[in-house]
């Protein structure tokens, strides 16, 4: 349950990183430290930054260029991975094609998700059949996602173990049957200055993407430096801002974990503004359960929150088609 929060902690994971897949991780004091913290912060806010994650600042960076790099191309350019339902929901979005609660967003984007090919899960996986769409231009753009997708999968999945530690579990508890072969999505995204130009004044549109949830268990956000764009809704209803700290990602809990925990983490409603002069680039790597997995509240989580299955269950395959399909203006 959100309370109200200010502002959103900073967690130093190094000796989570440390001890990474360790059977014994539990009996380590800085383990045990960075878990507490954890356990705090996904009650409080469902958001936190962790720092001492180990993926360089460097890559970081390098994601957020050549993500700017493409975004600068001339729209007919990107439009030639355009997505749609054809691709699988795959690759470029323009401005305004995207809708959160009704609304376009004023963000364009490139959308990613783990390879899904057809049969695999049945008509389940349908919508998401098809390979990524990545640009030609700039040239090293896949390389380098690539690369960034493989290092984010290993630290999510070991800030998972460290939530799994929180929640009372093992530290593999949500893996196997919950998320050993973890689906994933990716988000480029851009968001463009608030202008008259591009059709937006103070009288329009100015949310460069809407309040909402995010869909499964952990989201890793890489945003530019030096503008702060980000919202984050405490329990009183205050937009809390979540500024840029380089070198940090900002870590959000999703739907799916919110079931999981029985409630006990909240998967807090967020939103982004841009209201600096500067084109503003976020890179989220979202990090889910198994595409067919069904997700309720672990007996731990359960046994803490008086006895009681307060959440329902969900299949995440089926929670994500259903934003997905209704996420395009198309
Ligand atoms: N995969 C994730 N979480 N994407 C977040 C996008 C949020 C905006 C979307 N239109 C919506 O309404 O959900
Ligand atoms: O741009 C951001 O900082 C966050 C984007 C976001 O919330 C999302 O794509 O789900
Ligand atoms: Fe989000």
């Amino acid at each position: 349950m959100a309370t109200d929060f200010k502002s959103i902690p900073i967690i130093d994971i190094s000796p989570l990183v440390a001890k990474s897949d360790d059977a014994n991780m539990a009996e380590d004091v800085g383990v045990c430290e960075v878990v507490t913290q954890l356990d705090k912060a996904c009650r409080e806010a469902g958001f936190f930054y962790v720092k001492g994650h180990g993926i360089p600042d460097s890559l970081l960076r390098e994601v957020r260029d050549v993500t700017h790099k493409f975004f600068d191309l001339p729209l007919e350019e990107k439009l030639k991975i355009k997505l749609s339902a054809a691709t699988g929901y795959r690759g470029y979005q323009e401005v305004g094609d995207n809708v959160t609660k009704g609304e376009p967003d004023v963000h364009e984007a490139i959308d990613c998700y783990r390879e899904l090919k057809l049969g695999m899960y049945g008509d389940m996986g349908k919508p998401l059949v098809g390979p990524n769409l990545w640009p030609s231009n700039p040239q090293n753009f896949k390389v380098v996602m690539e690369q960034y997708i493989d290092l984010c999968a290993e630290l999510s999945r070991n800030i998972m173990q460290g939530i799994a530690l929180a929640l009372g579990g093992k530290f593999n508890e949500l893996e196997g049957h919950i998320a050993g072969d973890p689906f994933w999505v990716m988000r480029l995204i851009g968001y463009p200055v608030i202008s008259k130009e591009n059709g937006h004044d103070e009288h329009g549109a100015d949310i460069g993407c809407g309040a909402h949830t995010d869909y499964g268990l952990l989201t890793l956000v890489n945003q530019d430096e030096n503008i702060t764009a980000l919202q984050v809704r405490n329990h009183s209803g205050e937009w809390i801002w979540a500024p840029p700290i380089p070198g940090t990602f900002v870590c959000n809990i999703g739907d799916m974990l919110k079931i999981l925990s029985n409630g006990l983490y909240e998967s807090t409603l967020h939103q982004v503004i841009n209201k600096s002069p500067k084109y503003r680039v976020c890179v989220a790597y979202f990090y889910e359960p198994n595409y067919d997995a069904t997700i309720e509240p672990l007996d731990i989580c359960v046994q803490r929150t008086g006895g009681i299955k307060i959440l329902g269950q969900a299949v995440y395959g089926e929670h994500l088609v259903g934003k997905v399909t209704t996420n395009f203006r198309y």
